[in-house]
């Protein structure tokens, strides 16, 4: 990241105390994996690493509503920042949801302890869609976060580059029909296959809403940004490649142009469709920088399937970091062997689970750095 790059982050919902110029990056080892440039060791993060496995995490959600915390910039400053300070992790993701979308397009959420997300009034047939409120008021709405952006941008003090992220449109659009989560997705693949038109037309207000939304929160201080397409596997690939590729592409293009036309830096874009092992062919010529891969899909494959050309990302099974320390070092050790040490970031397979033992964490990102700064050594 150049210090030029760092000028031009000006907030367009600026908040006025707060200085635009942020401040310069010490650790870019992330952001030159994901350029497809050469690193000295692999760099590491966590889906989900703000999460309820740390002790600190709960301690500060205890008794506060899961969305209201989502609207408080100051909470999901702290929240981003507390993994940071146990670990040697190479970037941040901000502190959200991805339900924040849905929200601001007018539709109520509440994140039912032991149930998990729910929407009051989920889309039950195509006349619904007139509820929605448009893109442009979606906006407006989601402020919130570009200020937790912003605030935690500034207090990383350049530590690590900052990640921002959104749903992809057919994520979104899942919890949006089924009102929350479900193991099938049978009501909103019921949309595909009854109401198609309408699908499309939904995915195309989601896809407004998050290249804007991705747009504002690259001019609010975020450094790289990854989408986040959950549910792929329930799709299947002639599904996936109607209803959730274009939209995934759509977003890709659009966000970069965005980028360009306010003068703000390109960023690296990160996709990564959980279970979407038949898509990442079609995902590593999509228009991103990094290809997530999930835990399920052996390294080589991936490499293949991308063409060797594309920067990875992933993959250990979140409950390898339930085994024994040496168990879990082997299994890095292999995990990094067998991607290279190139064109790779190193994470898990899908975020890790709130009854993850924090040492485990520990254990495998100071894996990560030692491995791969050893098979460096060896090449070099
Ligand atoms: C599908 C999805 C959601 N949210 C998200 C996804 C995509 C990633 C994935 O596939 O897991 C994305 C997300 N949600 C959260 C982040 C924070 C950043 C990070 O550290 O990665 C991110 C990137 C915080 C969160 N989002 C949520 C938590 C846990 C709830 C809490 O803190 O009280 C956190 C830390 C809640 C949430 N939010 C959502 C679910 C299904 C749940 C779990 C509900 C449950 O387990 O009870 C929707």
């Amino acid at each position: 990241m150049t210090e030029q790059a760092d000028m031009s982050t000006c907030g367009q919902h600026g908040n006025p105390d707060v200085p635009d110029v942020f401040p310069a990056l010490k650790n870019d080892t992330f952001l030159r994996a994901a350029r497809g440039e050469a690193t000295s060791y692999v760099p590491v993060w966590c889906m989900r690493q703000a999460g309820r496995y740390l002790p600190e995490f709960r301690m500060k959600r205890a008794g506060q509503d899961f969305f209201e915390t989502c609207r408080n910039p100051a909470a999901c400053c702290e929240l981003t920042l507390q993994p940071l300070r146990r670990f040697d992790l190479d970037a941040a993701i901000i502190f959200s949801d991805i339900l924040v979308v849905p929200q601001a397009l007018g539709m109520d959420a509440e994140m039912i302890p032991g149930k998990g997300p729910t929407f009051k009034q989920p889309l039950e047939e195509p006349s619904h869609l007139q509820r929605l409120l448009s893109p442009h008021a979606a906006r407006s709405a989601l402020f919130y976060v570009h200020d937790a952006l912003r605030l935690t941008r500034h207090q990383l003090d350049g530590l690590v580059p900052l990640i921002g992220f959104a749903g992809a449109p057919w994520t979104l659009m899942c919890y949006m029909v089924e009102g929350g989560g479900s193991t099938t997705m049978s009501r909103a693949k019921r949309w595909l296959y009854q109401y198609p038109e309408e699908s499309h037309n939904l995915l195309k207000i989601l896809t407004d809403t998050v290249v804007e939304y991705l747009v504002d929160q690259v001019s609010a201080g975020a450094q790289a940004l990854q989408l986040f397409e959950s549910h792929a596997g329930c799709l299947g690939p002639s599904l996936f490649m109607e209803f959730a590729l274009p939209c995934l592409k759509d977003v890709a293009r659009r966000v970069q142009n965005g980028l360009r036309q306010a003068d703000l830096p390109a960023v690296p874009m990160i996709v990564f469709a959980k279970d979407g092992h038949f898509s990442l062919q079609e995902l590593s010529q999509a228009g991103y920088d990094v290809v997530g891969v999930d835990w399920t899909v052996r390294p080589e494959l991936a490499r293949e399937l991308t063409g060797g050309k594309i920067t990875l990302q992933g993959n250990l099974d979140p409950c390898a970091l339930y085994a024994p320390k040496e168990v879990l070092e082997k299994k890095v050790n292999k995990m990094v062997s067998e991607f290279g040490t190139q064109r790779y970031i190193a994470n898990l397979g899908h975020g890790i689970y709130p009854d993850a033992p924090p040492e485990g964490l520990g254990t495998f990102v100071d894996a990560v750095h030692a491995i791969s700064r050893s098979l460096n050594a060896c090449t070099n």
